[in-house]
This record gives structure tokens, sequence and C-alpha cells, in this order.
């Protein structure tokens, strides 16, 4: 763990083993963060913020620092993706391209540091100014996911910083080990003593510590929808602001005047990708009647083609699960599908391959005949099983999109441009797409409506998530106003 500018290991002593869910072999041993380890890196932040340097540090000089992190995440990128593919079980390719958008992340924001210049305003009164400044929150609490561990850190690293916050990273306790060399990565690019600080450990320990602590002025949270509901509770003891970035059941509406071969080859896309565990996965895709036996047939026989395998085979299309446990609940997803009346059409077990035995493989599963009522097309299942629907009109298939206590993101697939604005419109989501998946840069506001989260990372508004607004008025000609005589 980093804190206060020192590595240091807990003070418990206690490990934790780090699986490569392709084959459970034990891959690192992880120092495991309990409370008290927490609460000293918290004491650092908050001792960095209150009188160390960074916050008033120049913008451009805190611009400058946040590129050479780039600049070394770029140098490393072999290093780092390795790391993730050994850690995650997604594939070495996308462990590359993910680590090409986390260095545009830290770019973006290392160029837009110095480029928040105050607003000015015209006071409704003479001899007066006034002008509305950003300034950093303070102390930033930041808990990240398993499934794109150094993505997720890198949309809350990089803003926190050029806004000139300190911070406390928790990692998820699989996942550390991108995480932990981003830390050297900063330690050497010149962070100042404290103002970055990584504990690992479990949500329930240090996470919940942090969540709850009074000293921490934020908090920013990236996983599931009833984790996020416990730290939005513990947040509120002290008033933290929040950011809460949770899951999805992201519809895909497919109109059959959609280009055929783009529908079918985007569906596999939006679902399959890293095995289903993305959070803006289209696990439900919703057909037009009139093309739902011809798609569903396509999508069929091209599954059965997706090649399992260790992530590190530049042949593999699609790694494990992360874990036992997830493979576990993937499992009685699909079970549960199966009861309520959905049919397996492809999948809907593990492979058979003896090579596959020992990693937490789970077939890419297609569900049809499936409604909106059943569990299996409400609930997030975290897994590559898509569900598949069907609608007769337009308004249809926007309320069955709509249908959902999420509101993370959401597809529309047609030639129609006047019927995908009408749809995109109606579609109560975060990021919608037109003829297109899961895509997503640094310049692109990311975040969801309903139960999917509160606020937004990327973008300009990711940058304002780590601010505070101040107005500072001044009378240019003070004198008595004699209002008690
Ligand atoms: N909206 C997004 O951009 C986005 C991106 C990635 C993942 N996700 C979501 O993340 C979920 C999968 O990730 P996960 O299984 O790691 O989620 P999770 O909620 O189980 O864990 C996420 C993090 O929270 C920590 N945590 C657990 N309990 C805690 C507590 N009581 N207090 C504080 N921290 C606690 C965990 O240790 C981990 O670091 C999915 O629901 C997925 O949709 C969302
Ligand atoms: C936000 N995204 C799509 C990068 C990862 C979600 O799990």
């Amino acid at each position: 763990m980093f804190i206060n500018g020192e590595w240091v290991e807990a003070r418990s002593g206690q490990t934790r083993d780090i699986i490569n869910p392709y084959n459970q072999a034990v891959i690192a041993k992880a120092t495991e963060g309990q409370v008290a380890d927490m609460q000293e890196a918290i004491a650092a932040a908050r001792h960095a913020f209150d009188h160390g340097p960074w916050p008033q540090t120049p913008a451009t000089d805190r611009g400058k620092i946040v590129q050479t992190i780039a600049d070394f995440i770029q140098r490393d990128k072999a290093e780092l993706a390795e790391l993730e593919s050994l850690d995650t079980g997604k594939t070495l390719e996308e462990s590359r391209g993910d680590m090409d958008d986390i260095t545009a992340v830290f770019r973006y924001y290392a160029e837009l540091a110095d480029k928040d210049g105050a607003e000015t305003l015209d006071p409704p009164i003479a001899n007066a100014t006034s002008r509305v400044v950003r300034e950093p929150v303070g102390v930033c609490g930041q808990i990240t996911p398993w499934n794109y561990p150094l993505l997720q850190a890198s949309w809350k690293l990089a803003p926190a910083l050029v806004a000139g916050n300190t911070l406390i990273m928790k990692p998820s306790e699989i996942t550390p080990l991108s995480s932990v060399k981003v830390f050297e990565l900063m330690e050497e690019a010149g962070v100042p003593r404290g103002v970055v600080n990584l504990v690992l450990g479990s949500g329930n320990t240090v996470g919940a510590e942090l969540s709850a602590h009074q000293d921490v002025d934020l908090i920013s949270f990236t996983g599931g929808i009833e984790t996020g509901k416990r730290i939005m509770q513990a947040a509120s003891s002290n008033m933290k602001n929040i950011a809460l970035e949770l899951g999805g059941k992201n519809p895909n509406i497919v109109f059959a005047d959609a280009d055929f071969e783009t529908a079918v080859d985007q569906a596999m896309n939006a679902v399959f990708f890293h095995a289903g565990q993305v959070c803006s996965a289209g696990t439900r895709l919703i057909v037009e009647e009139s093309i739902h036996d011809a798609l569903v047939k396509e999508l069929v026989e091209r599954v059965r083609k997706i090649k399992l395998g260790d992530g590190f085979d530049e042949t593999t299309q699609m790694g494990p699960l992360i874990s036992a446990e997830h493979l576990n609940k993937v499992r009685r997803y699909v079970e549960t599908g199966r009861k309520e009346g959905a049919t397996v059409a492809v999948g809907g077990e593990r492979p058979d391959d003896p090579e596959l035995n020992d990693g937490f493989f789970y077939l890419p599963t297609v569900l049809t005949d499936c409604t909106t009522d059943m569990d299996v097309v409400q609930e997030e299942g975290f897994g590559p099983v898509i569900t598949v629907e069907t609608f007769s009109s337009e308004d249809e298939a926007v309320k069955l999109a709509n249908d959902s206590i999420y509101g993370l993101s959401g597809g529309v697939f047609t030639n129609d441009i006047g019927k995908a604005e009408r749809c995109v419109k109606k579609m109560r989501m975060g990021t919608v797409w037109i003829n297109e998946v899961n895509f997503y840069f640094p310049q692109a506001p990311w975040g969801g409506y309903k139960q999917s989260g509160i606020g937004r990372e990327l973008g300009k508004v990711g940058l304002e998530e780590y601010t505070e607004t101040k107005h500072i008025y001044q009378n240019l000609k003070p004198g008595p106003v004699n209002w008690f005589g």
C-alpha cells in the first residue's frame, strides 16, 4: 500500500491471495489493509490537503505532472496490460486497448487543468465585482470495481489530481495489481507526499471506513447498486459529496430496417465482450418481431464459434468470469431464466473443453422467449448472457427499453434516422448509441439515470465533480448602509 509517500504492508501483517481466473494460480500475495491502515491514509491525505503544496500548486504545473503520468503509462503499457489480464482474465488485446484509453484520460485532464478560468458576473448593484471560481473539494475517497480496474481508477485519479485534491484509492480486493503499479508511476512522476494514497483490503472494512470517515469530503464509487446504497448511507454522516457509477441492464433495440450484418455483429460485441462483465453490456436485445427468427438463428450460429480461452493466447476471443463466486451467480441467473420460461438457444452451461476446466468459464448464452416481467430481464447478471424480447411498434420498443430500474446506456439500430432520434430522445439513459454499442471516450460524460448512479465521470463535468464552486463578491465603494440607523 502507498500511504503518505511510503510503500507499507498492512499493520496486521495479513495478506490475500490474488488469483488468475483463467487457471486459479496464485499470481500475487497482496497485503490486506484494515481500518487502522485506512485511518492513517485518510490522516495523510487530510494533512496534505490542509498543509501541503498540492492545492496551491498552479494548475498548469499539476497538469504537467498528470501529463507525465500519462507518458509513464504508455512507457509501461505492456507490463500494465499483462497485470490487468492476469488479474481479470480479459484478453491481452483488450487490456492493451484499456491502457491506451487510460492514457487518453490522463492526457485529456492534464490539458484541461488550466483551462477553467473564473467566470465574471455583472452584479445587480454599482461599484461591485463578482466572480465565480472553482476550488478543489478536499480529501477524496475513491473506490473501484474489478471488471475495469485501472480504467475506472483513471476516471477518478486524473480529474481529482488536476483539480488539486488529495485522495485515497481503494481498488477491488481481487484485482489490485495494476493500481499498485500506477501508484508507483505517480510517485515517479513527482506527485507530492500524501497527495495520493492507496489502501488495499475488503469493502466491508477499509471501504466502509473510507465512506464513513468524517475527514473525507467526497466519495466517488464505481460498483454494484447494493454497495452504492450502503456507501450513500455511510457518506451521509458528514454530508460528503458523492459520485456513484453503478450497474446497468442495457437495452439494445434492433429495428427490421437496420443493417442486418451490423446489428448481429454489434449485438454480440454488446454482450460477449469481456464475458459480459461490463456495466454497459447490451444484455437486453429488443428485436422487431419480423426479423426475430432470422436474427436469432444468425446470432446462435456465430455465438457457437466464439473462442474461449487464456487471455494471453492471441486467438482467444472471450476469457473467463472473474471468480468462482461470480460463476455461480451467473449459473443461478440462467437457471432462474429457465424456470421463468426462457429458452436456452445456445450456451446455458460451462464449456466441456478439459483445457478450460480450471478457469471460471461460462459459455456465451442466448435466452429467447423472454418477457420484461422476468427476473432474468430485470436483474444485472454481469455475465455472457443475452435475453431476447420482441416488439411490433416504435412505442413498444421504447417502452420495453425503459422498463428497468437502471438507466446507464442503450443502443438503437435502424437506418431511419428520424426513428432513431425519436427513440433516443425518449430513452431514459445516460448514454445512448445509434448504430453503435459500448463506445466511450474521455470528452464524453459517462453516468447513469435512475438507479444506475449519481453524477458523471469523464468530460468537463467529470472534472467539475472534483471541485467546489465559490462565489466571490467585492464591494468597491464600502460604506455604512445604516440599516439599523
Ligand atoms: N457505471 C459504471 O461506469 C460501472 C463501471 C464498472 C462497473 N460497474 C458496476 O460494478 C459492478 C461490478 O463490480 P464489483 O462486483 O466490484 O462491485 P462491488 O459493489 O461488489 O464492489 C466495488 C467496490 O466496492 C467495494 N465495497 C464493497 N462493499 C463495500 C462497502 N460496504 N463500503 C465501501 N466499499 C465497498 C469493493 O471492495 C470494491 O472495491 C457491476 O454492478 C457493474 O455494473 C459500473
Ligand atoms: C464504463 N466501462 C464501459 C468502461 C466499463 C463498465 O463496466
